[in-house]
């Protein structure tokens, strides 16, 4: 069996070499810190009202590196006693988000590629980490990772994803349901 790839990038969330290096943004980076004021409550990922939630807490940035963590409830589980892979692959959609809020505009997710590593037990604090690779026009390319038993502890699930940059109407607009 071959062991997995160094990276979890397809070449559709790998930079082109076109795409230039992040820049956090100043304004972004305020907005961070209160982040939870903008977001408003009702996030899966981060807001505090969703009773079953994830509630990831964001813990602090490096330019357009993201972190956070959180801990997996036993309403998480999938398999018996471990984490839902769904759930997981939410959690690294959150913190790609975070690290794409921190360039300044308005982005959602395109792709999101997840590597399951190891398996996530129910009660875990999981460690996350993402960061952006470039940027190319409205295209983003992040990568992400959470971690068990520590921020540098080992890696159990990692993701690569393409955000698309939507102006403020994606929010705004109603559509059909
Ligand atoms: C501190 C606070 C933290 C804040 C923290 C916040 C955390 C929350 C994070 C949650 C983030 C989410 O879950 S967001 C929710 C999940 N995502 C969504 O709902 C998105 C649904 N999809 C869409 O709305 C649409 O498909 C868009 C907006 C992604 C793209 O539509 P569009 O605007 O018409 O643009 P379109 O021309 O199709 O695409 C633009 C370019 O991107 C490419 N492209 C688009 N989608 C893909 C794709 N899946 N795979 C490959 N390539 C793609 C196209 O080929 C094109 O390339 P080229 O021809 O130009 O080369």
């Amino acid at each position: 069996m071959s062991r997995p790839r160094s990276t979890p990038a397809s070449p559709i969330t790998t930079p082109p070499s076109t795409a230039t290096a992040p820049v956090a943004d100043a304004a972004a980076v305020q907005d961070f810190i209160a982040a939870g004021e903008i977001l408003g409550s009702a996030c899966f990922g981060c807001g505090p009202d969703v009773p079953h939630g994830l509630h990831i807490q964001r813990t602090g940035r490096d330019g357009t590196t993201a972190f956070a963590e959180f801990t997996v409830i036993p309403e998480h589980q999938g398999a018996p006693g471990l984490a839902h892979g769904g759930l997981l692959a939410t959690a690294m959609d959150e913190i790609l988000g975070t690290s794409a809020w921190l360039l300044g505009r308005r982005y959602v997710t395109g792709r999101l590629e997840t590597d399951y590593l190891a398996p996530v037990p129910v009660g875990s604090l999981v460690h996350l980490r993402s960061w952006c690779k470039g940027v190319d026009g409205r295209k983003a390319y992040l990568e992400a990772e959470g971690r068990l038993g520590g921020p540098d502890g080992r890696v159990a699930v990692r993701a690569a994803a393409l955000f698309i940059e939507v102006p403020l109407e994606h929010f705004t607009a109603k559509g059909t349901p």
